[in-house]
């Protein structure tokens, strides 16, 4: 058992994998096994999240994933804890795992209570798991949800938050809001992004032995992601190993985010950066470093668009962040280019009303130059001509539509960031926090992931690597320090990566 998170690359699956390695676990293995090792897991858990609690109470749905809770309770009792036991209503019988833990429990002298302790120290989740649908509101697991909220007392969910989407991090209204969940068998994609950070609390993972013997041939859906660490740079190098990343946008009023984007990809180790502004009354001296290059946007348009100046210094465009609409106009002519490309902001929504734009990402691809579009959830619903609401129910399926329908890579941002890329498995990265939902941070991801193409790194491990750096950066951040989109611009990831 250990915590899930930001230090190992793991495999995640969805429902459907997980019934599967847990039917060929159950058929290798003794009856009861399984819920036997699950219930000594989540109760060493409870104990440590909190080793001075007395009250215990479990709460179990009628479903294995109560099963689980039972078994839990039988330690905990067993170690001299009050344990309070509740199940739900059921009309069904309990299944067969689920009911041989119930006769296990009663044998150790335990009874199941009519109602929640009015007092406990810390609640432990057991009503639905993987096999939960909806909750409606009217539901009869809905007080219990609320009585498990339980004040400011530890909640530790089994396997999943109750009424989240394992697969999606969407959840009904009502929901359970655990500070810790233990995941159980597989880690499961609904507890990083979304909704799921928020209602999954410290996310821990217990394989109960089995998940290495018995997923061969099974395919996560997507993988919880580290980056690979960075190679030391040569002591025979000069700027021009590290390439130049072109930067074009800033129109009148949003200059504020073509500089945050150059800053961040100076500050992440491009040997240049070049910046072309679209606001025609911009001047080279309104630059926040003077190790900015400025150059009027014609220039610099043609800079980017002469393939024979290209061999000599890889290079990197970074197109869109506060580019307006007059950044429509020089898309076509920059796609035609072989050079990597990275579309944020208004570039992204000009791709998504352009079919013609749309063909040349895809040609871009066939001819082997690498696009990287960066959207938000609204940007991704734009270019998948589809609503917010709709990404964010599954944002696993976007991430993975977007960048098969336009065979580019595709960083899907917020809560739980995805990197899609056709052929490879989406990575999700669970790193950075709400702190960065301000104006610019974006800007900022573009830029890094910019100075990591102009430095040669492949588009996916450019994205993953930066939107690591990103997010645990703003993790990192000091909590009496303000951050801010420029501050953050200014990190170098040799010093926090
Ligand atoms: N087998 C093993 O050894 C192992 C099992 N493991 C554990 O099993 C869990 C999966 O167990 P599971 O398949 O029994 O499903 P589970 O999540 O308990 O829910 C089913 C019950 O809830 C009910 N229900 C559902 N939604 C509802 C709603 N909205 N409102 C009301 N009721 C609702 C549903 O009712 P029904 O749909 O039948 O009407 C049924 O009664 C998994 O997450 C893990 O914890 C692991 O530890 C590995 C070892
Ligand atoms: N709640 C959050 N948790 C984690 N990351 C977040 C959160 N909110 C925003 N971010 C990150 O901050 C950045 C915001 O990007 P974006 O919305 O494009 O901002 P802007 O367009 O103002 O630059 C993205 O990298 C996103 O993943
Ligand atoms: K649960």
């Amino acid at each position: 058992m250990f915590p899930a998170g930001v230090h190992h690359s793991l495999p995640l699956y969805d429902v459907a994998a997980t019934r599967e390695i847990e039917r060929r676990a159950l058929d290798a293995l003794p009856p009861h096994t399984l819920m036997r090792r699950a219930g000594l897991a989540v109760a060493r858990l409870a104990l440590a999240i909190a080793p001075h609690a007395q009250t215990f109470w479990i709460a179990c749905g009628a479903g294995n994933n109560g099963g689980d809770g039972m078994e839990a309770a039988t330690h905990l009792r067993a170690w001299g804890k009050d344990v309070v036991l509740t199940l739900l209503p059921h009309t069904r019988p309990l299944p067969a795992d689920a009911q041989a833990a119930l006769e296990h429990a009663r044998s150790c002298g335990l009874a199941f209570a009519a109602a929640p302790p009015a007092d406990f120290d810390v609640a432990i989740d057991g009503l639905l798991g993987i096999g939960a649908r909806a909750i409606e509101p009217e539901s009869a697991l809905a007080p219990c949800i609320y009585a498990l909220y339980g004040g400011h007392r530890p909640v530790l969910a089994i396997d999943v938050p109750s009424g989240l989407d394992a697969n999606t991090g969407s959840c009904t209204a009502v929901c359970v809001r655990a500070t810790h969940t233990l995941s159980l068998l597989t880690l499961k994609p609904g507890l990083f992004t979304g909704q799921g950070r928020d209602h999954a609390g410290q996310v821990w993972f217990d394989d109960l032995g089995v998940q290495a013997a018995h997923a061969e041939g099974i395919s996560p859906c997507a993988q919880l992601a580290v980056p690979m660490p960075q190679s030391p740079r040569q002591h025979a190098s000069h700027k021009g190993s590290f390439g130049d990343v072109l930067v074009i946008g800033g129109a009148a009023g949003m200059t504020g985010a073509a500089w945050l984007a150059a800053t961040a990809a100076l500050y992440n180790g491009a040997g240049r950066v070049i910046v072309g502004l679209l606001d025609p009354h911009a001047t080279p001296a309104s630059a926040p470093l003077p190790d900015l290059m400025v150059r009027p946007i014609d220039a610099l348009m043609d800079m980017a668009t002469d393939t024979a100046g290209q061999s000599a210094t890889q290079r990197c465009i970074v197109c869109g962040c506060g580019g307006g609409e007059a950044i429509a106009a020089l898309l076509e002519r920059l796609l035609c280019t072989s050079t990597p490309l990275v579309l944020d902001a208004d570039a992204l929504r000009a791709l998504a009303v352009s079919s013609t734009l749309q063909d040349a990402v895809r040609h871009r691809t066939q001819c082997g130059a690498h696009t990287v579009l960066t959207p938000h959830p609204r940007e991704a619903a734009l270019l998948l001509a589809t609503t917010t609401a709709a990404v964010q129910s599954d944002r696993i399926a976007c991430a993975n539509a977007l960048a098969q329908r336009l065979r580019c890579t595709v960083v899907l941002k917020g809560s739980g960031t995805l990197v899609a890329h056709p052929g490879h498995t989406p990575a999700l990265l669970a790193v950075g926090n709400p702190r960065l939902a301000i104006a610019g941070t974006g800007d900022v991801l573009a830029g890094m992931i910019g100075a990591r193409l102009a430095g040669s790194l492949a588009p996916y491990d450019a994205a993953i690597q930066a939107v690591h750096h990103h997010g645990t950066t703003a993790d990192r951040w000091p909590a009496d320090r303000p951050l801010t989109a420029s501050a953050l611009a200014c990190t170098a990831p040799c010093a926090t990566s």
